[in-house]
Formats: C-alpha cells, sequence, structure tokens
C-alpha cells in the first residue's frame, strides 16, 4: 500500500525527528536521496526520456531555488552532483532568502548562480516550493516554473523536489501555474497530492527518499497496490456454493439503454458473487448475452441501482433504500437522492458518481469537483453518510469515518461510454461477496483501470471489452502480488 500524509502530520514527524538529530541532518538525507536519483537518471535509469550524456561528470543541470527549505534540499543536492563532476546553475527566486548553508555548499563545489536557465540542460532541479507552498505559485516562482517548462520542452528532465511547485501538497489541487515534472522524489512520506490529479499529473513518477520519519498507522490517504487487492478479491472454498458465493442483483437498464444492463451484469458476473439477478426491461438483452443471469427478484446479498435507468423509476430505487441489504447507487439512482434517506439506511451504501452527478449532488459546479476531488469525495461521503467513488482522472474512494483510497491504474481509455456500468457491477458483486464498500470500491476500480489497460494496450477500448479483461486483470493482480493462497475466502452468511 502506498500511504500518504499531509503536510501537518510530515511536519509533527519531521519536528520529532529534528529534536534528535544534528542540526541539518535532515536535509542533507533528503538532498543525499535526492542526488541519488539524479545521478540514476542522468546516466540513463530513468522513465521515458534519456539524457544524451549518460553520465553525471558533464551532465548540465540547472536548479531553481525558491526561499524555503524546498529551495535547500535543491541547492545542497545540486551540489553533491556538482562535486561529481556536473556543470550545476542555480536560479535564485529571491537571492536574499536562498538557503545560505545550501547555497555556499553549491558554489563550494563549483556550482554557478545565473540569471535564468541556461539552455541544453539535461535535468532541472524543481526546488521552489515543497510542503510550505500555499495557494497559487506567485508572479516571480510562476515565471521560473515557465521555465522549467521551456528546458523540458527542450529535451531535459525535470525532477521536483518534495513534489511540484504549484500542486497543493494535501489535496493535488493546482491553481494557475504549476512545474510538471518527470519524476518528482519525495521525502519521508507520500504526499496526498502527488497521488490525487490534477497534482498526481504534474508529479510524473514518484520517488519515495525515506528520512526515518516516524508517521501514524493510518494514513491520510492510501492508495492499493496488488497485494492489496489480492487479499481483498473473494475466492470460494471447497465449501462454497454459489449462494454462499452471494448473490448480486442489478437493477439497470430501460427500453432506452439496454445496454447499460449488459454491461453492468457483465461487470458483475466477473466480481466474484455466484450468481447475478437482474430486475427491469431489459431482460432479453440480458439473457441473450448472458444466459447465467437469474432473471426477475429474490433474495439478494447487494444491489446495484442505477445505470442506465432513464426517469421514472426511482420508487424501485427506493425501495431498495429502505431495504437493509448493502446498496450500489449509480447514474440515474443518484438523481434526487436525499442525505436523509441514505442517513438512515442499516446496510452499508457504496454511491459512485462521477464529476457531474457529485456536482449535481452537492449542488456545485462540475469543474469545481474536476478541480477539488479529495475536498468534493469527502463532502459528499459526509454529507450522505455513505461511501462515495468518484470516478474520473484519480478515481478517489472514501468513506463516512473519512478514510481515503486513489487508485492507481486509472487510465484516460476508460472515459468511454459504458464503463461507468460495467465498474458498478462489478463493485456490486464485490459487496455481495461480502467485502466491505470502501474495500469493494477500491478493489473494483483498481481491476477496472487494470482490466482497461489490458483491453486497451494503448488504443482505444470499449465497455465490453473492459469487461471482458477483467479475469485476466483478477489474475495478473493475484499472480504478481503471489498472493493467490492468501486472498479471503467466500462464506455470505445468512443465505
Ligand atoms: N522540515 C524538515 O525537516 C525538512 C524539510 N525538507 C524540505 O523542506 C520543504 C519545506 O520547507 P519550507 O517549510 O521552508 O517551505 P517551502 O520551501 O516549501 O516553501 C516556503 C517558501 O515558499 C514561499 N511560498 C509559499 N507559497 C508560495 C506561493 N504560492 N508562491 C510563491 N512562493 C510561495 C514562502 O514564502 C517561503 O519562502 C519540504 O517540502 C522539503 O523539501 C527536507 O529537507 C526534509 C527535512
Ligand atoms: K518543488
Amino acid at each position: 500500500m502506498r500511504s500518504a500524509y499531509g503536510v501537518e502530520t510530515v511536519r509533527a514527524a519531521e519536528r520529532e525527528l529534528m529534536a534528535r538529530l544534528p542540526d541539518g541532518a535532515l536535509m542533507q538525507r533528503a538532498a543525499a536521496g535526492l542526488a541519488a536519483v539524479c545521478a540514476q537518471l542522468l546516466r540513463g535509469g530513468g522513465p521515458g526520456r534519456r539524457p544524451a550524456r549518460r553520465k553525471v561528470a558533464g551532465a548540465r543541470v540547472g536548479v531553481l531555488v525558491g526561499g524555503g527549505d524546498n529551495g535547500g534540499d535543491a541547492l545542497y543536492a545540486g551540489a553533491r552532483l556538482a562535486r561529481r563532476g556536473a556543470g550545476v546553475y542555480a536560479v535564485l527566486m529571491d537571492a536574499g532568502r536562498a538557503h545560505g548553508g545550501g547555497l555556499a555548499a553549491l558554489l563550494a563545489a563549483g556550482g554557478r548562480v545565473v540569471e535564468r536557465l541556461p539552455e541544453r540542460l539535461d535535468l532541472v532541479l524543481d526546488g521552489l516550493l515543497g510542503i510550505g507552498g500555499r495557494g497559487g505559485l506567485r508572479p516571480a516562482a510562476a515565471a521560473l516554473a515557465a521555465q522549467a517548462d521551456t528546458a523540458r520542452a527542450a529535451g531535459a528532465l525535470v525532477v521536483a523536489v518534495d513534489l511540484p511547485s504549484g500542486v497543493d501538497a494535501d489535496t493535488g489541487e493546482v491553481a494557475g501555474a504549476v512545474v510538471g515534472a518527470d519524476v518528482t522524489v519525495t521525502f519521508g512520506a507520500y504526499k496526498p497530492g502527488l497521488l490525487i490529479s490534477p497534482g498526481a499529473t504534474y508529479a510524473g513518477t514518484v520517488r519515495l527518499v525515506d528520512i526515518g520519519l516516524a508517521l501514524p498507522a493510518r494514513p491520510e490517504v492510501s492508495a492499493l497496490q496488488d497485494a492489496d487487492v489480492a487479499g481483498l478479491l473473494p475466492v470460494p472454498g471447497a465449501e462454497s456454493d454459489k449462494y454462499r458465493r452471494g448473490v448480486v442483483g442489478v437493477l439497470a437498464g430501460s427500453g432506452q439503454y439496454p445496454g447499460a444492463a449488459v454491461l453492468a451484469v457483465a461487470g458483475a458476473l466477473r466480481g466474484g458473487a455466484g450468481a447475478v439477478r437482474y430486475v427491469g426491461p431489459a431482460d432479453q438483452a440480458v439473457l441473450a448475452r448472458f444466459p447465467e443471469t437469474l432473471i426477475g427478484t429474490g433474495r439478494v446479498q447487494a444491489w446495484v441501482a442505477g445505470p442506465g435507468l432513464g426517469d421514472g423509476r426511482l420508487a424501485e430505487v427506493e425501495r431498495l433504500l429502505a431495504s437493509d441489504v448493502p446498496l450500489l447507487v449509480d447514474a440515474d439512482g443518484l438523481r434526487g437522492l436525499s442525505p436523509e434517506a441514505l442517513r438512515r439506511r442499516t446496510a452499508p451504501t457504496l454511491l459512485t458518481p462521477h464529476a457531474g452527478e457529485a456536482a449535481a449532488l452537492l449542488g456545485v459546479d462540475r469543474a469545481s469537483v474536476e478541480a477539488q476531488r479529495l475536498r468534493r469525495a469527502r463532502e459528499l461521503a459526509e454529507r450522505y453518510g455513505a461511501t462515495v467513488l468518484l470516478k474520473g482522472s484519480t478515481t478517489v474512494v472514501c468513506d463516512p469515518a473519512g478514510q481515503v483510497r486513489v487508485n492507481p491504474t486509472g487510465t484516460p481509455w476508460l472515459a468511454t461510454a459504458g464503463s461507468g456500468d460495467v465498474l458498478s457491477g462489478l463493485a456490486g458483486s464485490l459487496l455481495a461477496a461480502g467485502l466491505d464498500p470502501l474495500d469493494a470500491a477500491s478493489a473494483a476500480a483498481y481491476l477496472h483501470g487494470r482490466a482497461a489497460h489490458h483491453a486497451a494496450a494503448d488504443a482505444p477500448v470499449t465497455a465490453q471489452q473492459v469487461a471482458e479483461a477483467l479475469p485476466a486483470a483478477w489474475r495478473t493482480t493475484s499472480e504478481a502480488s503471489g498472493a493467490g493462497g492468501r486472498a479471503r475466502r467466500v462464506g455470505v452468511s445468512g443465505t
């Protein structure tokens, strides 16, 4: 699991550690880790683009230096690279406030202070702002961020120090100018802003340097990895039968949108429940595609309600809201939901809106949801007393107790008609198999993203192909983690 901690938590852990270490030791740890990653990148060991020289000696390195400790890290790392023979050119945002010790170290190592970044750089260090940054970049910082962009366009690798300047460490929000990095070297802990878009998009590949911080057991935001998801996936034991594995009910589809029913069932059939029960007018379309589907009402362990339901079926959704069965509400089912109705429920509820649906539920505009994904998902979960999976550029899952997971497997190819229907079927199936809503939602988002990668292979993909690639995604996830045998055995009680 990748665990991310907010600024206040990181600062508290830093204070605690600094009190036990000699002055400046922590910054030296950070700078040493940063310089080591840069050296590796300069030698050609990085992601994507490769610098031309393939060694540190003779490499040309630019350093953008802000007025705080983030600039200090960058200066000390620059000094280390200069000592190894790199030509290092530092641009100071405010000469009077640059970190004194760092600047002296850089100059002593042969680095130079220049007015603007020179041309033909191999690498640029963005040390403008770290966790001390607040609000949008002010003009002097924005001007230097633009120089980083120019150098990057000309072929330099941009390495963000701790986080890309302009990204809010706690939320991933970006207000105005921002540095786009190829790699971010972050210290002590991942920050939520590195895992959540738009911030995550600007961070590139994130490398964590351990500086010895002692952090709380419960992270503020986490991102599951293969082993975590493999450990959650339901695997039938020898004693399982289809009812023990859980039955998921799907209330979806309409004359206008029969396909949504087919896609939701397609996702549900691949989610580990023992059977899928379909309720709605698209039964012939569903049966034609999936003859294994049970048709009509009956006992289920979880419901999925909403995909392609169209207008006029809210009474059916309301009946499910009044039941004591775990319920996932998506798409048309989300229209007109009242927080009170959800808060009255005794069984768990999972809402799976995209940004537009989330905006309607909150009474805000869509752009504010896109720009503030974490904040809005938290707000929704709190107001509706439900677990929320907010779909989009970074899918965020948040439960009413404030636990947050972000999905690391997404791909822009998933922005295709019907892919949300597959996701809701899949997540509902995991709910029926006995996972709690936070686990069901985050495991579903993970597999769904993986399936899209499998199916798309860097080309357009259809929702149906995503559904068909789910078994491969499931297998890859279990195999990559080596956790096949550790996965949870399914046995739903009361069936
Ligand atoms: N505290 C510690 O023990 C350690 C801190 N480290 C580094 O220190 C960083 C935090 O340092 P600081 O607290 O000095 O803060 P930063 O260096 O992140 O930023 C503070 C500076 O940025 C300016 N600033 C804030 N918002 C701005 C905006 N929107 N536009 C332009 N300028 C803005 C402030 O006026 C101040 O000069 C971390 O991100 C990390 O890089 C590391 O060295 C590890 C150890
Ligand atoms: K930075």
